[in-house]
């Protein structure tokens, strides 16, 4: 099958670099054009990175030209599919014009992620969302869009949250992070501030938690999205620890719960695989996106993160809360499904909902119940 064609903007970045890894075996996509700063822009992809993941560079990417950052300026062909892994700033005046270019802009920046007709999407959680495509004015014109993926925190913390507000509903919850290093990005937080250390702030990273949440949960009212009413109160934390974020969860909820029916809630969740997607497997979702251990100990970063190949979010430690009901911890991988495995699974469900003019997809058996079931999930 021949694969469609996709880039990379901010491709030199630690999320650059795990789209590369993600990306280098992916049945549908293929890699032709990779993009960063001034700095990059003209060198080979070798010289212009520094690679930090533990699976070597693909040859033919390192070999790659790093292309400059606007569209018209591209030397080679621009794919109609850009994954963007850039700072809020720099999105915020990059993505665009891609998506005036007539390219589905992937998004991992915040930039965008809270303006009313850009999806903010989890598939397990809220394809239906991704209909607000079509209100982006690009879309009308070029064809292109961004859609955006959350937070790194968030979605680790909302794949957990959002099988308890299908069942209970959430009313109210508390959250503190342990957050990696490698959320900072590179080089990111100094060694001397971070090693033996724990720095207690994070840049706007509680507001966006607390805001995030909400879209991610709420109602698409036509045109916008209605956020989940509960209360979110989020302190944030930096830690030494290569990759994973570690989350502690108080919650209250709606309607009571026992021990064994909020279990049953996260390992019972499988919204994508359960619905008519069977046989039709996205390559990058994790067959169970929440995982509860029963061990006393877990979930722990170095042990857990990898867990449904780095996409599924470890959940632990359910216990009575005594101010709320239930407390518990999350952990997920933020680089994977916080990051980049985030935007590719995006990318995915785009794909198979139509809306990526992929042609080269595999028949779908049932193509518009599919669709719909994953809407619906
Ligand atoms: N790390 C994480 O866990 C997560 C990060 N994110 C978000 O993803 C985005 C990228 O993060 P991360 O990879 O960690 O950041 P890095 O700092 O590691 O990488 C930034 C990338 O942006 C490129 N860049 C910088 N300036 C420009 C420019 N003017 N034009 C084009 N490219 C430019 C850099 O290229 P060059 O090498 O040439 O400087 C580099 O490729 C951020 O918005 C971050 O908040 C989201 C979720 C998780
Ligand atoms: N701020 C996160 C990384 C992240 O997800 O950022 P953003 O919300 O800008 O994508 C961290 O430091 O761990």
């Amino acid at each position: 099958m021949e694969r469609r064609n996709v880039g990379i903007l901010g491709a030199t970045g630690m999320v650059g670099q795990r789209f590369i890894q993600l990306l280098a075996n992916h049945p549908w996509f293929n890699i032709t054009w990779l993009a960063a700063s001034d700095r990059s822009a003209g060198k080979t992809y070798a010289d212009a990175c520094k690679w930090k993941l533990d699976t070597p560079l693909p040859k033919h990417i390192a070999q790659m030209v790093v292309q400059p950052n606007t569209p018209e300026a591209s030397t080679t062909e621009l794919p109609r599919i850009i994954f963007a892994a850039l700072d809020a700033d720099i999105a915020r005046e990059l993505e665009p014009k891609f998506a005036e270019a007539g390219c589905a802009v992937i998004s991992n920046s915040s930039a965008f992620r809270m303006t009313l007709d850009v999806p903010l999407v989890i598939p397990e959680v809220n394809a239906g969302h991704l209909d607000l495509i079509e209100r982006q004015a690009t879309r009308k014109t070029s064809g292109g869009y961004i859609v955006t993926n959350p937070n790194c925190s968030a979605i680790g913390l909302v794949l957990a949250l959002k099988p308890l507000e299908d069942r209970f509903g959430i009313d109210s919850l508390f959250v503190t992070t342990m957050q990696a290093i490698s959320g900072a990005g590179y080089p990111g937080v100094p060694s001397l501030d971070i090693l033996g250390n724990v720095v207690p702030f994070i840049k706007n990273e509680e507001e966006k938690m607390q805001e995030e949440v909400g879209k991610l949960l709420g109602t698409l009212d036509g045109s916008s999205v209605s956020p989940l009413p509960a209360k979110v109160s989020a302190h944030c934390n930096r830690v030494a620890v290569e990759d994973g974020h570690t989350e502690c969860v108080s919650i209250k909820l709606r309607k009571p719960a026992t021990y064994e029916q909020v279990i049953a809630a996260w390992e019972e969740f499988q919204p994508l695989s359960g619905k008519g997607l069977d046989g039709l497997h996205l390559p990058t979702a994790p067959l169970h996106p929440v995982e509860y251990d029963t061990a006393v100990d877990r979930p722990q970063p170095r042990l857990d993160r990898m867990r449904g190949a780095g996409m599924a979010s470890t959940v632990g430690r359910l216990r009575p809360c005594s101010i709320f009901d239930w407390k518990f911890v999350v952990l997920s991988h933020n680089t994977i499904r916080g990051a980049a495995g985030a935007a590719l699974l995006n990318a995915e469900i785009l794909a198979v909902l139509g809306k990526l003019d992929f042609r080269q997809f595999p028949p779908l058996k049932q193509p518009v119940q599919v669709a719909e079931a994953v809407v619906k999930a």
